[in-house]
């Protein structure tokens, strides 16, 4: 393991102070601060490692990671959060260029999370900044909401995470948003057989048509938690055995054996699943990080020095 705890002791002690003060003023002024900055570190881990490489613009002749279609619907806020803490960060003059913009995220999206009432965890620092963000290399990378249970333990595992990890990481969808588009094919055209995907609990499937009516406004996005949508807490797994699993790879988490205990035991007890959410989210932080000649600081985190 490459990262670790009081990684800038030395070069900028307070940074996490300075970036809980940025994250916070942001998250006060929209809630979307929180699921936007947890799914963008989510996606900045699963392509080259948690390297910032997310946080890249497109430039004339090369499109970057952040426009390739999986990733058009990361919400503003995400990027936005990071740009703010990395500018409070370098508007203290010992610390300016000292951190990287990977930390600056993974940094954001532990408090966050306690923002939004999750557990609060201590995160490890030290990833370096990529030196590349290529559309191309998310091609395969992120998971997809009609994934079945090998789909997603395998893509998880190329990541170095275990079936109990992936069920506590999908547990991010406790709080944020969906478009109507990514579970449209369930409450409108499932089967030959049936409209309405069977697994999905009927007054759910009722409600989703009401707001995702067959040719609602693309930009439309509902409440993936229906019950505590503002809260960072284990409702995700309960909504789970009621059928209420917003995406195909959410409630087969209920459906497939091999996955329920885990589901049913979280549902049950909110103190097991804090724990095995922070063992899953420190373990996502240490995938594919970079140090030494396979990084840098960035001085601005959409562009490369
Ligand atoms: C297990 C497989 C996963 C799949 C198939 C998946 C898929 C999706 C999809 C389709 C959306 C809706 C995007 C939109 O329409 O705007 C979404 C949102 C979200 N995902 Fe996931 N996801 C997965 C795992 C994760 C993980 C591991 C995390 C973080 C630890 C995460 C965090 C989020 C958050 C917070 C949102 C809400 C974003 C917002 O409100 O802006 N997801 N996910
Ligand atoms: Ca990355
Ligand atoms: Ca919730």
């Amino acid at each position: 393991v490459k990262v670790r705890r009081n990684y800038y002791h030395k070069t900028c002690p307070k940074v996490e102070n300075i970036v809980r003060a940025a994250v916070t003023k942001k998250f006060q002024q929209t809630f979307v601060t929180a699921p936007a900055t947890i799914r963008l570190f989510f996606h900045d881990c699963f392509v080259q490692g948690c390297d910032a490489s997310i946080m890249i613009a497109s430039s004339d002749g090369s499109k970057a990671e952040k426009d390739h279609p999986d990733n058009l619907s990361l919400a503003g806020d995400g990027f936005d959060t990071v740009i703010k803490a990395k500018e409070a960060v370098d508007a203290v003059p010992s610390c300016r260029n000292k951190v990287s913009c990977a930390d600056i995220l993974a940094m954001a999206t532990r408090d966050v999370i306690a923002l939004a009432g999750g557990p609060s965890y201590e995160v490890e620092l030290g990833r370096l900044d990529g030196l590349s963000s290529t559309a191309g290399s998310v091609d395969g990378k992120l998971p997809q909401p009609f994934f079945n249970l090998n789909q997603l333990n395998s893509l998880f595992a190329a990541n170095g995470l275990t079936q109990k990890n992936m069920i506590a990481l999908s547990a991010a969808h406790t709080v944020g948003f969906s478009h109507c588009s990514k579970f449209a094919n369930r409450i409108h055209n499932f089967s030959r057989e049936t409209a309405v995907d069977p697994a999905l609990n009927q007054g759910y499937a009722a409600q989703l048509r009401g707001m995702c009516p067959k040719n609602v406004d693309t930009r439309i996005a509902i409440d993936m938690d229906p019950k505590t949508p503002r809260k960072f807490d284990n409702v995700y797994f309960q909504n789970l055995k009621k059928g209420k699993g917003l995406f195909s790879s959410d409630q087969v988490l209920f459906h497939d054996p091999r996955s329920k205990p885990t589901v049913n035991n979280w549902a049950n007890d909110s103190h097991a699943f804090k724990r095995a959410f922070i063992a899953a989210i420190t373990k996502l932080g240490r995938v594919g990080v970079k140090t030494g000649k396979n990084g840098n600081i960035r001085r601005n985190c959409a562009a490369f020095n």
